[in-house]
């Protein structure tokens, strides 16, 4: 007798985006993963990035020529295979020892953008050596502007194109996951671009208490203007973003202080609960900047259909910042390739389907906007 036939079911690759959300799940301690996944107290903001794309629907266009679908752009000089970029995001060696290294090597296997955080747990050069793509650079206003000063020296002669200024981060927002794992930064991981005693409160653990927000009270400075934008500006030639505008009126007065480019966001839902979704704020957005420069948007975009639906509402481009994490953490660098070519494969899919050959072609007409989320 012959034993009855099984199937066999090979190796699942990842499908989704949302598929390395899993792995990294199961792979990450619990503190950690808390960090990465968490929000700011009822993480009602994190809902909200999600749920502001199920109200999207897509209006295609028929008999177009699809045989070719483009996702190549340019932005701030820099070309790009994607539209969709890596959001800036602290301590990837948290989730993978190589950390931002591998994470720089896997956006430019994708062709994509990777904004390094000024919390980095690698070296800037390091990364730079790495990096096949364009970087930029993010900054928080740190109390002490001499390191600000330094690293934009630092990012430029590294190859860095931009600039990134956080500016919906004053204080840390109120992580209730974190502060209830007592989370703290262990002696293996360190903000490597920064001096060890500007962070060393990241490191000291305290029941209740997150040593990050800790550590933000004591080394961001919350008292930054408008105003101080200008020497910011007078310590590098590079092009200048502001991440986290979420209003026309923020959108207007950083046209004026002559941001070169303007990331919407809420910080992933990290930050302000119940600030807006990062789509809802898009349209008031990109109608106040009026072209004047590039917007990009992050929070809540989990692949090519959703990144559809921003480009179509006025985003130059799209930011992961979570998934990016999920990829790195199952599969290092090439894990954070899967995930962006995965999206980018995506977002090609839909354009096809949509009738939307190349990125220029998606515009408002694309989409409908429903009360509800579907
Ligand atoms: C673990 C983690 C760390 C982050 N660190 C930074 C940071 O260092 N600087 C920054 O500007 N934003 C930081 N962010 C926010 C991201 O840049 C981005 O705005 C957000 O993750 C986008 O939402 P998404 O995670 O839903 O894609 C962080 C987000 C996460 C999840
Ligand atoms: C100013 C302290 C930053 C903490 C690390 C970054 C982070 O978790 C976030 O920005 O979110």
């Amino acid at each position: 007798m012959t034993a009855p036939e099984r199937h066999v079911r090979p190796p699942q690759a990842p499908a989704r985006v949302e598929d390395y959300r899993r792995t990294a799940r199961r792979r990450l301690d619990r503190p950690v993963w808390d960090f990465i996944d968490g929000g700011a107290e009822s993480e009602r903001t994190v809902g909200a990035n999600r749920r502001a794309f199920g109200r999207v629907t897509l209006r295609p266009r028929v008999l177009v020529d699809v045989s070719r679908c483009d996702t190549g752009t340019e932005l701030l000089g820099a070309r790009l295979d994607t539209p969709i970029g890596v959001a800036p995001t602290a301590y990837h060696r948290l989730v993978h020892p190589d950390g931002e290294v591998a994470t720089a090597r896997g956006a430019g296997a994708a062709g994509a953008l990777f904004v390094v955080s000024i919390y980095a747990s690698r070296t800037l050069e390091d990364i730079a050596a790495a990096a096949a793509g364009p970087l930029w650079i993010q900054l928080y206003w740190l109390r002490r502007r001499e390191l600000l000063a330094e690293l934009v020296g630092r990012a430029a002669a590294a190859g860095c194109r931009a600039v990134v200024l956080t500016v919906d981060a004053p204080r840390l927002g109120r992580r209730h996951r974190d502060a209830r794992n007592g989370f703290a930064l262990g002696p293996g991981i360190r903000a490597a671009n920064l001096d060890a005693a500007v962070t060393a409160a990241a490191h000291l653990p305290a029941a209740g208490r997150s040593a990050l927000a800790a550590h933000a009270a004591e080394a961001v400075d919350p008292s930054v203007t408008w105003s101080d934008l200008a020497w910011l500006r007078a310590r590098s030639d590079l092009p200048l973003v502001l991440k986290g505008v979420l209003t026309a009126e923020d959108a207007a007065a950083a046209v004026r202080h002559g941001a070169d480019a303007i990331i919407v966001s809420n910080h992933g839902g990290r930050q302000l609960d119940r600030a807006s979704a990062s789509l809802d704020a898009l349209a008031e957005v990109v109608d106040a900047v009026a072209g004047a420069c590039p917007v990009l948007l992050d929070g809540g975009v989990r692949g090519g259909t959703d990144t559809f639906a921003a480009l179509a509402l006025g985003a130059s481009a799209v930011l992961l910042g979570r998934p990016v994490l999920w990829g790195l953490a199952a599969d290092g660098a090439a894990g954070v390739a899967g995930v962006l070519d995965l999206a980018t494969e995506e977002l090609a899919h839909t354009m096809a389907l949509a009738g939307r050959p190349d990125l220029a072609s998606i515009d408002r007409s694309a989409v409908t906007l429903r009360a509800e989320a579907r």
